[in-house]
């Protein structure tokens, strides 16, 4: 039995509702729908330049998750950025700590935790979020010797940043190296008594493959494929709506 769970992560909803000034998608009911399918969680990224995610939804998203006990609330970011404070206010169930600068396109590494002065940077932080009851989890690249000093810091966790596997899959050997490496980096992680979540373009076909080779994965966050397939998994209904509405038009009100 497999008890991975999955926090889905709405960033990119909130990347469409920007385009207009009308609320639409809206975030919260996104994350509600995805809470009634039975996710286990929902995670952001307020990222500075607030390209999707914005303070309001941060808020909202926190009161939201007060109905919903037992799912748990995952903010990522660089906590020397804008993250704590939003940790402050809104004391998720778990920050997600990434080395993002302010204007990354997307994130693509993790932490360099060989370098001693950025441990020294983190090692307060996350005491502080451990002193506010939030779990840390440090989203890192799949290296097994950097576990130990995620650990060294004070993490409970780490997030393996999947993006090199996810690019591997469709090549087999690739593919089969990579879920080594993976392997290697959470058995590492266990050993070091963290836990270990995972995620970035993760997707339905590569996601099994991942949670079988890969031991102990406590979480998966996913977001950008998750919501690119709610869309055209839902596009037949929507269409079979619009023209209902059309067809209605025919009829006296
Ligand atoms: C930390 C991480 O892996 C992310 O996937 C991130 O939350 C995605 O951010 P964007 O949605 O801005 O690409
Ligand atoms: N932490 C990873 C995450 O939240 C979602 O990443 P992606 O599925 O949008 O690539």
């Amino acid at each position: 039995m497999n008890h991975t769970q999955l926090s889905v992560n709405v960033n990119k909803v909130a990347l469409v509702r920007n385009t207009r000034h009308l609320g639409i998608p809206s975030v919260t009911r996104a994350a509600e729908l995805c809470l009634q399918a039975g996710a286990h969680g929902i995670t952001v990224h307020p990222r500075p330049d607030e390209r999707h995610i914005r303070a309001p939804d941060v808020r909202e998203l926190a009161a939201l998750m007060q109905r919903w006990p037992g799912r748990e609330y995952n903010i990522e970011g660089n906590p020397t950025q804008n993250l704590m404070d939003f940790i402050r206010e809104v004391r998720p169930a778990q920050a997600t700590f990434v080395p993002d600068s302010e204007d990354q396109f997307t994130s693509d590494h993790g932490w360099t935790l060989g370098d001693a002065a950025v441990r020294g940077r983190l090692r307060p932080l996350v005491d502080e979020c451990r002193r506010l009851g939030v779990r840390v989890s440090l989203f890192m690249d799949p290296d097994p010797a950097l576990m130990v000093w995620a650990a060294e810091v004070g993490a409970d966790r780490v997030e393996l940043y999947t993006e090199p596997y996810a690019a591997a899959w469709g090549q087999p050997a690739a593919r089969q190296q990579q879920l080594i490496a993976y392997a290697g980096a959470a058995q590492a992680a266990l050993t070091n008594g963290l836990g270990v979540n995972a995620g970035h373009d993760l997707n339905r076909d590569n996601l099994t493959d991942f949670l079988r080779a890969v031991p102990g994965v406590a979480e998966v966050s996913i977001g950008h494929a998750l919501i690119a397939d709610a869309l055209e998994l839902g596009y037949a209904a929507t269409v079979r709506d619009y023209l209902r509405c059309i067809n209605e038009a025919d009829r006296q009100p």
